[in-house]
């Protein structure tokens, strides 16, 4: 095998062929479909006759518009119900594998595939979903893809693309108590911006990455089209061979061994050439929170709202933006801003180990008046381990709601929905305008744990100070 990165190994040993426009044509492991971006794709599908060519790769859940409170059929949104019966009908009608609500196993589609074993180092794996970074955490070129794209993938197993440049960004050092995952890729995202990975893969590497589990690594991967780079992942390694080792559709037996020495063939070289690189120092990243209306409008939680003089004359507008969406003035401190709603969830942090953080600093304290706290696990597998180890009981003690899996108000396809100007913190990944389902709404950013900090004292609290 050829020397040099993941990403070129995988690319290579996935290319069909050399289109006329110069593009590769792709070989899809792994097709991961849901309710929002799949129905115009297959109604694309019957349209020309075709029919779903490797219905055993494409793997169905649903997840954005599941209710988490009331979850009867038929839902009281007609649009949801609609988009339910159409992911359950062109399920049915393919022979595709459907995990369905109440299966036991539907969740956040970037959630589900992962703990059932799905996900697989030097796999090619494509979903209708830019968040399908995160599967990049283990070894895996995983991307987002549109509805049509989704429809080539149904209808040939392929897509079309030019090949990413490969960009290794390398943090080590342990991260101090405090810091998590996700407040290494708020930091990197403010210093690299919201496009400053446009047109690159990239790979995490170094100390902090190797010293994580897999699911500190989904967090970073899921974060990585936030800094513009349509994929990231991490080399495969021991860590990635214990998780995935008896999960469902992990290799078993002969198979097992023989995958391990693929996945170990598959890692960058140590001499690989790449485009870019760019080294961070664990020890300088702090809890990490957002102040405006991008992922990369972030800052340390003891900083302050950043004057236009601290800000790159290209997103001074930016900022201005964010300064009067938010009503957030420059120079005023983050802590201490006062919080409506704290939601602990999504595919960024809505797995096991992301409530057992949580549950750590919710228990023995209890929401703020005023302040509605919930919990939304990312899949029902993480629910029922949850409750298996009393996280549950640590929040319906502590006064937040405890709710049904999906994605929630993180995007708020659901009646999950901020009211009016309400401020939330927020263990999701997007901060736009009117994300979290009210036009005028305002989301921060930050890990669980700082999540959790804010909802029990109902203010951006530095959680270091309640470790
Ligand atoms: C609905 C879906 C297409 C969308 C995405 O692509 O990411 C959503 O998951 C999001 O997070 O905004
Ligand atoms: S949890 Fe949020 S980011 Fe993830 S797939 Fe759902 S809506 Fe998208």
């Amino acid at each position: 095998m050829s020397k040099g990165t993941l990403f070129d190994k995988v690319w290579d040993a996935h290319t069909v062929g050399t289109l006329p426009s110069g593009q590769t044509q792709l070989f899809i492991g792994l097709h991961l479909i849901h309710e929002v971006t799949s129905p115009q794709a297959f109604a694309m599908l019957i349209e020309r006759g075709l029919s779903v060519s490797f219905p055993e790769r494409t793997i169905a859940t649903v997840d954005h518009i599941v209710p988490t409170e009331d979850q009867t059929r038929p839902y009281a949104d007609s649009l949801a119900e609609e988009m339910m019966q159409a992911l359950e009908k062109n399920c049915q009608e393919n022979g595709i594998t459907f995990y369905n609500v109440g299966s036991g196993s539907q969740g956040i589609v970037h959630v589900i595939a992962p703990e059932q074993g799905l996900t697989q180092p030097g796999m090619t794996i494509a979903c209708g979903d830019s968040h399908t970074s995160t599967h990049g955490a283990f070894g895996a070129i995983a991307f987002g893809i549109g509805t049509s794209q989704v429809r080539d993938v149904l209808a040939s197993q392929t897509l079309s693309l030019s090949k990413l440049k490969v960009r290794k960004i390398e943090v080590n050092g342990a991260l101090k108590p405090g810091v998590y995952a996700k407040d290494v890729i708020l930091h990197i995202i403010r210093k690299l911006g919201v496009k400053g990975g446009v047109g690159y893969a990239h790979e995490f590497a170094g100390t902090t990455f190797e010293q994580m589990n897999m699911e500190e690594r989904m967090t970073v991967c899921n974060m990585a089209i936030e800094g513009g780079a349509r994929c990231g992942y991490v080399n495969p390694d021991q860590v990635t061979y214990d998780y995935l080792r008896g999960r469902d559709f992990a290799p078993k037996g002969d198979d097992w061994d023989k995958a391990i020495a693929w996945w170990n063939n598959i890692r960058s070289d140590a001499d690989a050439i790449y485009d870019d690189v760019i080294v961070f120092d664990a020890a300088d990243i702090a809890p990490t929170v957002t102040w405006g209306i991008t992922p990369g409008q972030g800052i340390a939680v003891d900083e302050s709202v950043p004057t236009q003089d601290g800000i790159a004359e290209d997103e001074r507008a930016s900022a201005e933006e964010a300064y009067r969406y938010m009503d957030l003035a420059p120079g005023q401190p983050i802590q201490g801003t006062k919080v409506d709603v704290c939601f602990v969830g999504s595919c960024t942090n809505g797995r096991i180990s992301d409530l057992r953080e949580a549950a750590k600093f919710a228990k023995g304290r209890h929401v703020a008046n005023g302040v509605k706290a919930f919990i939304v696990p990312g899949s029902e597998r993480v629910k029922k381990q949850a409750e298996a180890e009393g996280l549950h009981d640590i929040f319906l003690t502590a006064g937040f709601e405890w709710r049904e899996a999906g994605c929630s108000m993180c995007l708020a396809m659901n009646p999950d929905k901020l009211q009016g100007r309400q401020l939330s913190a927020s263990s999701s990944n997007r901060n736009f305008k009117g994300r979290q389902g009210s036009s005028s709404g305002r989301t921060l950013l930050m890990s669980p744990a700082m999540v959790v900090a804010a909802a029990v004292t109902g203010q951006v609290t530095d959680v270091r100070e309640l470790i």
